[in-house]
């Protein structure tokens, strides 16, 4: 794991965005194709507000989410309502969204439905992931229903209930994250990145975002 930390945090959005964008460009140089998946939340609004603006062939690039809540788009705890507010607009509203939710049932009824276009377009050529206080990683949450097959599983997706989330969800395993070609998290703030320091230290068990650190860039500001 490599910790890059930034003088603030708007700095860490613009550069953050930048990396993301020359990582697809180089994707697509060698690909027909450039995948990226990305975290909902809190956090990366500002870092989406840049990226939708970089020059590439966003014609070339399909974009989903590393994990969804399973609510409708009109909810505003929706990730996907997220994306399409500030990511997949300005230049990027050229890209192929491949979506991590479907109306008209559970996530574990509309999980081959949502599963099959994601398989088709993995490996991931760049996965941003976020990361929670308790150090769940997309939507790999400690005590969660599905948590060892999240972490030790070879399927694409698996159904998630956990006490820390308020509704279902839907996570990209940590099989898929692992296979990325490029890896980075984005955190703010002293408690996740003490949060973090803790993880190197303990299960992915305990702490599921210590499944996926190897070789993973962390970017870091801390206001
Ligand atoms: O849907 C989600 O909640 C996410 O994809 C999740 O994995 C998120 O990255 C962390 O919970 C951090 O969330 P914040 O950025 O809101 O702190």
């Amino acid at each position: 794991m490599e910790l890059i930390e930034y003088a603030d945090v708007d700095m860490l959005m613009i550069q953050l965005a930048n990396k993301i964008a020359g990582q697809l460009r180089e994707s697509l140089q060698s690909e027909d194709f450039a995948t990226l998946a990305v975290p909902g939340g809190t956090t990366p609004g500002p870092m989406f507000d840049s990226l939708c603006a970089a020059e590439l062939d966003w014609s070339r690039v399909k974009v989903m989410l590393t994990d969804e809540r399973w609510v409708p788009e009109t909810s505003d705890r929706s990730n996907t309502r997220l994306i399409k507010e500030r990511l997949l607009t300005d230049r990027a509203a050229a890209a192929t969204h491949l979506p991590l939710f479907a109306e008209g049932g559970t996530a574990e009824e509309k999980l081959p439905e949502v599963a099959g276009p994601i398989e088709a377009n993995l490996p991931l050529s760049v996965c941003l992931l976020g990361m929670g206080a308790d150090m769940h990683t997309a939507s790999i949450f400690p005590g969660a229903d599905r948590l060892n097959d999240a972490l030790t599983g070879t399927d694409t997706l698996y159904p998630m209930r956990a006490p820390g989330a308020p509704e279902p969800r839907i996570t990209l395993s940590a099989h898929v994250l692992n296979n990325a070609m490029r890896r980075h998290i984005l955190i703010i703030g002293q408690e996740k990145r003490e949060a973090l320091e803790k993880a190197r230290h303990l299960s992915p068990q305990e702490a599921p975002v210590a499944s996926i650190l190897q070789g993973t860039t962390v970017h870091w500001a801390d206001k």
